[in-house]
């Protein structure tokens, strides 16, 4: 399954039980930041487990642009060579991100405060997504900045000759945000600081300081304070990537909605940061173990034994938005077969990602046979207990996250359900179709 230009239409079919264990692949988090701190050490960083989805490929193609060495030796096991902080050097051609936003906004703060120039371009999704949200802030640091209008991709990015340190509030929860202007907070002088009000995932703190980084968080009245001391040498680590909570949500909803199932999803990370879907699956009455908690590559891990169960809905408050932002959609099928209303509050982050994640899932679903009402802000589902799918096709709208999670919807709704193009999932998770055929899901 490619990424490619051809739109892949799929289809989901009712299945049998699930069975099975499931590998899902490394977190795309954290494996973009393993390659972008990796480049920005001096030495060797080796990392195990690292996503090779296609947003991942990206970010180690422009790693390589900006002059580190980045090496595959095997399945999931890779080398960079860093040029430490400071140290990028001008790339030859335009940095293409494809569909990453979290890839072109981490690499925009990675490199505005090195005196060299980049230009920054991206697929059809990622050039409609708002990139403001990072170019001011970098500008603050002294980087000059052009773009398309409504600050969007193409960018192009002069970097701060004489950088200052940054002092900023996030205006939206969004790690993507905070990790920015962090990575600029490296090649400043002096303390760089960033202010959120709601906690959102915080891998870019917890690796800068596995990296050598002095970098602190307060929790105060203005919500979190996370203080970096500019300029450091960040030293090589290893990186042990854990699977990824994010493409863990697919065969654990599947898991919970077809009859008779049971799945193992090993080595999954449970980051208090990325818990809110567990949370929520958990407060419906899901049937899932945790079982052999541990730590792996700085963050707790667990194994997940999911079965099959009656679900109810629920309420999820907006606080808890961040901690599962990219398992809205997913969530919004497990609604469907849960009885009762399950309303999800705070979630206007959602029509800015690769697509407008409240629009696609409710055209789908209700064409589907679902009850879904929406605001700008919120999304509620009125689950019967099932879906009577209506076989209507969905459309992805270039989104990884809405092919699967209407795959997974057609494994235990009364008709086959299509989306039009299913080529996105590459992505994040590019094994997704051989994995659940695995579990003995009738997706083709
Ligand atoms: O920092 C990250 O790795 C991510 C942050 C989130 O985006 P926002 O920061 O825009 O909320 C999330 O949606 C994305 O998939 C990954
Ligand atoms: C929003 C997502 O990713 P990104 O912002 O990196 O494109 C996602 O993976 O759901």
């Amino acid at each position: 399954m490619s990424h490619s230009a051809e739109p892949l239409p799929m289809t989901a079919r009712a299945s049998g039980p699930l069975r099975g264990e499931a590998q899902v692949p490394g977190d795309k988090s954290i494996s973009h930041r393993a390659l972008i701190l990796g480049a920005l050490s001096v030495g060797e960083t080796h990392i195990t487990g690292l996503l090779e989805g296609q947003d991942v490929l990206d970010t180690a193609k422009a790693m390589q642009a900006f002059g580190a060495q980045v090496e595959r030796l095997g399945i999931g096991e890779w080398k960079v060579n860093g040029i430490g902080v400071g140290g990028f050097a001008e790339p030859e051609g335009v940095i293409d991100c494809g569909n990453s936003g979290t890839g072109v906004r981490l690499i925009m703060g990675a490199m505005a405060t090195t005196p060299i120039t980049a230009t920054f371009t991206g697929d059809a999704s990622l050039s409609r997504r708002p990139m403001g949200r990072i170019t001011d802030p970098l500008e603050l640091f002294g980087a000059q900045i052009t773009a398309r209008e409504g600050k969007r991709l193409p960018v192009t990015i002069k970097g701060a000759a004489e950088p200052v340190p940054v002092r900023y509030k996030t205006p939206v929860a969004s790690a993507q945000i905070k990790s920015a202007v962090l990575l600029a907070g490296l090649n400043a002088p002096g303390e760089t600081v960033v202010i959120e009000s709601e906690p959102t995932r915080d891998h870019t703190e917890r690796m800068l300081t596995g990296f050598g980084a002095t970098i602190t968080t307060e929790i105060t009245d203005e919500g979190r304070v996370i203080t970096l001391q500019g300029r450091p040498e960040l030293r090589p680590q290893p990186v042990a990537v854990p699977r990824d909570p994010s493409s863990a949500a697919f065969p654990v909803v599947a898991a919970l909605i077809v009859p008779g199932s049971e799945v193992r999803v090993p080595g999954v990370s449970r980051n208090p940061t990325r818990d809110g879907l567990y949370v929520t699956l958990l407060e419906m009455g899901a049937d899932i173990g945790f079982e052999n908690p541990r730590e792996e590559g700085g963050e707790p891990v667990a194994d997940l034994l999911v079965r099959h169960s009656a679900l109810k809905g629920v309420t999820v408050p907006p606080a808890r938005a961040a901690s599962m932002i990219d398992e809205f959609p997913i969530l919004s099928v497990v609604a469907c077969f849960a009885e009762g209303p399950t309303v999800m509050q705070g979630v206007h982050e959602l029509r800015v990602k690769e697509s407008d994640r409240i629009a696609a899932m409710e055209a789908g679903l209700i064409a589907n046979g679902a009850r879904v009402r929406s605001t700008e802000d919120s999304m509620t589902v009125h689950g019967s207990g099932g879906l009577a799918g209506g076989g209507a096709p969905a459309a992805t709208h270039l989104d990884h996250r809405i092919a699967m999670s209407f795959l997974v919807a057609g494994l235990a709704s009364e008709q086959p359900i299509s989306v039009d193009d299913a080529s996105p999932i590459a992505t994040s998770f590019p094994d997704f179709l051989p994995l659940m055929q695995g579990l003995g899901a009738r997706i083709d």
